[in-house]
């Protein structure tokens, strides 16, 4: 076992040369007066866990110095104090650290190296070869600029220009837009009555985010220049809809939108038919038709339906699973030993072939029967399968075959493996809760402060997560490092520049920040899952998992946000010691990771003069030790802690973001809750990571106080707890925007404070702290809360 504080920071005394006895009493006697005032902690105390001299501790000087002056607080030149002054104040700063003390071992990994699934992107095939409209071949040569088709376009076009119904996976970033674009494009010119804009939609594309329905439309558009005559649109919600309205009465020949928006319009707009549909594509298939969306595909399909019996319907993802794409071969008896949420897609996808025998199934794996009669049909008819898998992959050598042979997979433990771009390196990096927030600013300031041209994208579990790393960083890194004084070139710490993005912000920001990001060459957008499926936001070098995801699919849509179209990227997942397993969870889908070691990513402090301790102040940086590292991470961790203390409403703005992280954490799925179970939590250690001092004690109140807001929405009134909790926060990234009155995000009053926004999750159980800190459950009104065997209904 390597331990953190054991192998590289194992020098404890250092930390503490008072005896160990008077330490423990100081510590209690400081805890106490802490506890008593709930408040920000009293002067002394912050003394002592601050590296600054005593008379500078005061909150107001603390967020004056990282405003622009940290140098000048950590530096000892600027101090007049003498040796045995300094090294009284080292003592009393450095003893009250606790960082580097009491946190578990980091594990070894001892991860399978696996062979991971690949596929070619490029083929030399150019697209004149298709027998395309000449126009259309020149815009994607000239407008686009693209000459040779990717594998995936040259597999998919053919078969879609013969009419054919299609299931498309291949990986990320491989060119799987343009794959359907220009089927569509091709045949709707090509249409002997010339199309009018009033006829209304001919094709119809559904995607999960606003974001990529913009992205989607403006690609569209581009194929579309040199027919003017037929009339693109997006409806993503955001929008008023009055302008939709009219952008519908208009006429729409290729509509693109989000789900929930299309329903809306579907339900209030008169204008609005689907006679003529001749496309149906489902872009982000897999989540399209998961839970989070269920109801509004049934309506969709409903009113498809009723119009338009004979449509060409296309299935595009990263990660359709084995099931979807060999439909074909599926039997019945292969039904049984599916997960329920692929009951509802295959029972939808079947309807037209099997539904007795299917519908009998499903109510014999299922609790709730009703669903399937609910769901609407796709009918897809003869459909092709396309994976661009390079088939040796497939292929096991004769060594493996005896292996499989001998010990067979157990029924219904068939993994999906989805291939993950090559020039993509993945890395993990296991580190203690206490340590996270530090390790994840150090990893910033590592990549976007001290190298050139970073584009970075964090991923966090939930919008309140987002806003409060966002504010939380503006504020300490962004005002430590500095502004150049005039005439100077921009410094390094100039690169740093943090946006965010997530479900519940107005829809005139996100689209700002999305096209911001896009356009950028460097900077760290800090954002949810709304920014995992689809986007293709150019030259981003690094992804950040700070939660882990939900599902590998996830994993891999949100790392495949770069290493794009051959382009080379990174990827880097966080995880605390007690989650270490998830490593191996990912090599049984044949994901590769290699580690990289929190003290490596933590050495960049070391460069960074705004985290000097005073004690190595008069030393060349050249000579650095790990007891440098460690002491400038706990002045990192003393930046954070100061701002996020400075008043009560920051504290209580940091225990809602540590409540909405521990109810994130309450929602992974069944198979994943023996490695995130919030059992495993420990509140104290967690709560440093957000800034706090010590474990909060009315979590469980602030969560009955949402609890109550929730049970006034009407829209959640009819919903059982469980299922409402998981739709619930599925649809809080990839809202149609129509319940933007419900999950707006204030408007800040100032960039980078606090928002103050009400928290979105779902109904959660209540969280409440036993005396060793970590997460207990509380017996509700309805009996004891779910745990890891009904991890589902959480
Ligand atoms: N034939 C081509 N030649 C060069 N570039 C291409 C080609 N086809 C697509 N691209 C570019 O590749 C990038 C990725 O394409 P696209 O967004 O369609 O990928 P995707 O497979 O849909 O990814 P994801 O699974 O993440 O949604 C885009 O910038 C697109 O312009």
């Amino acid at each position: 076992m390597a331990a953190a504080d054991g192998s590289l920071f194992d020098n404890p005394r250092t930390f503490s040369r008072r005896p160990p006895a008077q330490a423990s009493r100081q510590a209690k006697a400081t805890k106490r007066k802490y506890q008593a005032s709930s408040e920000a902690p009293p002067a002394k105390r912050r003394n002592e866990t601050s590296f600054l001299p005593a008379k500078k501790t005061s909150v107001k000087e603390t967020q004056r110095t990282f405003k622009g002056n940290a140098q000048k607080m950590f530096s000892p030149k600027k101090h007049s104090v003498s040796t045995s002054d300094r090294n009284q104040e080292e003592r009393q700063c450095i003893k009250t650290s606790s960082l580097f003390k009491n946190n578990p071992d980091i594990p070894e990994l001892h991860r399978p190296v696996v062979k991971q699934v690949q596929e070619k992107v490029f083929t030399s095939a150019a697209f004149h070869e298709l027998g395309l409209h000449p126009h259309l071949i020149s815009t994607i040569n000239t407008v686009l600029k693209m000459s040779s088709m990717t594998s995936v376009q040259k597999q998919s076009i053919p078969v879609l220009l013969e009419g054919r119904d299609a299931l498309v996976r291949s990986q990320t970033g491989s060119g799987k837009t343009l794959a359907y674009c220009i089927p569509v494009v091709q045949s709707l010119q090509a249409m002997e009555s010339k199309i009018q804009r009033s006829d209304g939609p001919y094709a119809l594309v559904l995607v999960p985010t606003r974001e990529l329905a913009l992205q989607s439309f403006d690609t569209v558009q581009k194929l579309l220049k040199p027919f003017t005559w037929i009339v693109p649109g997006v409806l993503m919600g955001g929008e008023k809809r009055k302008s939709e309205k009219a952008r519908l009465r208009k006429g729409i020949n290729i509509l693109i939108s989000t789900p929930g928006r299309l329903v809306d319009h579907i339900k209030s707009t008169k204008n609005i038919h689907f006679s003529r549909l001749r496309w149906l594509v489902f872009d982000e298939a897999d989540r399209i038709l998961d839970l989070g969306f269920e109801k509004d595909i049934t309506v969709i399909l409903n009113a498809v339906n009723a119009e338009c019996q004979k449509r060409q319907n296309v299935l595009l993802s990263a990660t359709l699973t084995e099931e979807l794409l060999n439909l074909k071969n599926i039997s019945m008896k292969r039904f049984s030993v599916f997960h329920p949420c692929e009951m509802e897609i295959l029972s939808s996808l079947f309807y037209h072939w099997e539904h007795e025998g299917l519908e009998k199934l499903y109510h014999s794996t299922r609790s709730t029967p009703h669903s399937v009669t609910r769901l609407a049909d796709i009918s897809l008819h003869d459909p092709v399968s396309i994976s661009v898998l390079d088939k040796s992959h497939d292929q096991l050598n004769p060594k493996d075959k005896a292996v499989q042979e001998v010990c067979p997979p157990p029924a219904g433990d068939k993994l999906d493996s989805f291939a993950i771009p090559e020039s993509l390196k993945q890395h993990v990096t296991v580190v203690p809760s206490k340590l996270r927030l530090v390790c994840l600013a150090a990893f910033i300031l590592q990549k976007c402060k001290f190298e050139e041209d970073q584009k970075m994208v964090v991923f966090f579990s939930s919008c309140e997560l987002v806003e409060f790393h966002y504010s939380l960083f503006l504020q300490t890194l962004l005002s430590s490092s500095g502004a150049p004084a005039s005439g100077q070139l921009p410094s390094a710490s100039m690169r740093l520049k943090f946006l965010r993005l997530h479900g519940g912000m107005e829809q005139e920001e996100r689209t700002a920040v999305f096209q911001e990001f896009s356009h950028s060459r460097r900077g760290v957008l800090l954002c949810t899952d709304v920014a995992a499926r689809g986007l293709d936001l150019p030259q981003v070098t690094w992804i950040v998992q700070y939660n882990a995801p939900s599902s590998p699919a996830e994993y891999i849509h949100r790392i495949g946000r770069t290493a794009r179209i051959g382009c080379h990227g990174s990827s880097l997942l966080i995880l605390a010691p007690s989650e270490a397993e998830y490593v191996n969870s990912l090599a049984s889908h044949k994901i590769n990771v290699s580690e990289i070691k929190m003290e490596d990513i933590l050495c960049v402090l070391t460069r960074d003069d705004c985290f000097k301790g005073k004690r190595w102040g008069a030393q060349k940086s050249h000579a650095v030790g790990p007891q440098e590292i460690r002491e400038r991470a706990t002045v990192l961790q003393t930046v954070f802690e100061d701002y996020v203390h400075s008043s009560e409403r920051r504290v209580s703005w940091a225990k809602k973001a540590l409540q909405s992280f521990i109810q994130a954490y309450a929602t992974y799925p069944r198979e994943l809750k023996h490695i995130f179970h919030v059992r495993s939590l420990h509140l104290g250690h967690v709560a440093k990571s957000f800034g706090l001092r010590d474990a909060p004690r009315n979590l469980s109140a602030l969560t009955r106080k949402k609890r109550k807001a929730h049970v006034k929405r009407p829209d959640l009134h009819k919903k059982t707890q469980s299922k409402h909790s998981l739709a619930e926060i599925l649809r809080s990234e990839y809202s149609s925007g129509m319940e933007a009155d419900i999950a707006k995000v204030k408007k800040q009053n100032a960039p980078g404070e606090p928002g103050g926004r009400p928290l979105q999750h779902s109904l959660q159980p209540t969280p409440c702290f036993g005396r060793g800190k970590t997460l207990k459950w509380r017996k509700t009104q309805k009996g004891v809360q779910r745990d890891s065997k009904t991890s589902q209904k959480v």
